[in-house]
């Protein structure tokens, strides 16, 4: 199979011929006739590259373009035009599309596009997964991946514990890819980010009419798992029922979709991560102990990065190559002062929060050098050109309310949107605290 593609025309003629044509070329291929039943097949399936009508009858094909970058995150789009209608396929490019036919159109020139579209996708994927290494000389560093090593060749469920960014989700990647099961899926979850309804209908699936939404059967993730591995996110942050449904599952292996009675197998290995300090979550009654039990039967805790100093610097040029490269940058490199104070930086958000921070240094600084300015600079008490927005304000009490602002972004920030600790930290009730991030509109930031 050449890659999988969706392709979205009204037409029907249009639509079967592009399938048919496509196919004979080694595709697999789906064909959807409007927005709606579009949208089902690209959250139910993954497809290399869409070929998107914009005129359909339900509404703007465009619009589906943001709904497809959501789902399908590396998909190539191919907007497909009217003849003379190119303006509207050169706005779909600015949006993230990847190219365009305009009808008619020669059957070289559609299985060219195609196929530069689906070797695209297949390129990124194939980078994605070779920066996917872990770095890190320091001794947890040099232990863990010899952990890691012995352990992927078991079955045995692993619990990873650690702050926030300290690599968790990258060594169950690692975990997988180094096990016997690497060919299968790792299918991650985050527990934190979906509400308790949602977490169950997306872990365990559900059939056709199980809720009002449910439009068509879906496979949950546990499903989804089988012959690969399961990572769980956030465990720590799953409801009490949800907890007992999945300790039901470990158990027995099976389980039913929601709305369903067909009794579904499924085999996986289980890796679980949390943030918090999940005995402590049993005794306050959040978490229960036998499924803690089932989960832990190997623990591995992550050091926060400032623990491990010496990762600082290799992991800081590791990450000024990568970004020097995808920005098309001169190769940089750090001076030993702008090194010491990388080091004494404390790295609350770990490494995530430095690779973040690379990130924006490669994109503002110019040159190779980077000196110890150039670091205070962006990681000073306020950036230098907020700083000079501050002394424009005519007037104090806009000043103030400025200052406010960013001091507010700049710890919510530094202590991960962790309100109470940053309540703490500022000495400012939650109430009031809550009250400011309305009143100021601030953002939850990615990354
Ligand atoms: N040792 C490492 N080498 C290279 N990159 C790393 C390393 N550790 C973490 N990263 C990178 O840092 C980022 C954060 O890591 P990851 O998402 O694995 O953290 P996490 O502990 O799962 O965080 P959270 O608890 O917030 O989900 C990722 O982009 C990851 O690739």
């Amino acid at each position: 199979m050449k890659g999988a593609l969706l392709v979205i025309d009204d037409e029907k003629n249009i639509r079967e011929t592009l399938a048919k044509l496509l196919e004979e070329e080694g595709y697999y291929v789906k064909t959807a006739e409007s927005i709606e039943s579009s949208k089902k097949l690209i959250q139910s399936e993954y497809f290399h590259a869409v070929l998107l009508d914009i005129w359909l009858p339900d509404g703007d094909g465009l619009s589906l373009l943001s709904y497809i970058k959501t789902y399908l995150p590396d998909t190539s789009v191919i907007i497909i035009t009217g003849h003379g209608k190119v303006e509207h396929a050169v706005k779909a490019i600015k949006e993230g599309a990847y190219d365009f036919l305009e009808k008619p159109f020669s059957m070289e020139r559609l299985f060219l596009t195609v196929d530069r579209a689906v070797q695209e996708v297949l390129r990124k994927r194939a980078t994605k997964s070779e920066e996917d290494e872990l770095i890190g000389s320091s001794k947890p560093m040099m232990e863990l991946k010899q952990i890691i090593e012995k352990i992927a060749k078991t079955n045995i469920n692993v619990l990873l514990i650690g702050e926030s960014g300290t690599g968790k989700e990258l060594v169950a990647r690692k975990i997988h890819e180094l096990s016997e099961r690497s060919q299968a899926p790792f299918v991650d979850i985050n527990c934190a980010s979906l509400p308790e309804d949602l977490i169950e209908a997306e872990l365990f699936g559900y059939e056709k009419g199980a809720f009002t939404s449910a439009f068509a059967r879906k496979q949950g993730k546990l499903e989804l798992a089988h012959g690969g591995t399961l990572f769980l996110d956030e465990i720590g942050d799953m409801s009490l029922k949800a907890q007992a449904k999945l300790l039901r599952v470990l158990e027995t292996k099976k389980f039913t979709r929601l709305g369903g009675t067909q009794t579904v197998y499924s085999e996986f290995r289980l890796i679980c991560a949390s943030n918090k300090d999940l005995r402590k979550e049993i005794k306050k009654g959040n978490f229960r102990e036998d499924l803690y039990y089932r989960i832990s039967a190997f623990i591995i805790s992550l050091p926060p990065l400032r623990e491990r100093g010496e990762d600082i610097i290799l992991l800081a040029e590791h990450f000024l190559d990568k970004f020097s490269k995808e920005y098309k940058k001169p190769k940089k490199h750090l001076t030993e002062e702008a090194k010491a104070l990388l080091m004494a930086y404390p790295w609350k958000g770990n490494v995530r929060e430095l690779k973040n921070f690379i990130e924006r240094l490669v994109i503002l600084h110019t040159g190779e050098e980077i000196k110890a300015q150039d670091i205070k600079n962006l990681l000073g008490f306020l950036p230098a050109e907020n700083y000079d927005a501050l002394f424009e304000q005519k007037d104090l009490k806009t000043a103030k309310q400025e200052f406010e602002k960013l001091f507010l972004k700049r710890k919510l920030k530094e202590y991960n949107y962790d309100l109470k600790k940053v309540s703490q930290v500022i000495n400012l009730d939650l109430s009031n605290l809550y009250r400011k991030i309305k009143q100021y509109n601030i953002q939850i930031e990615g990354g």
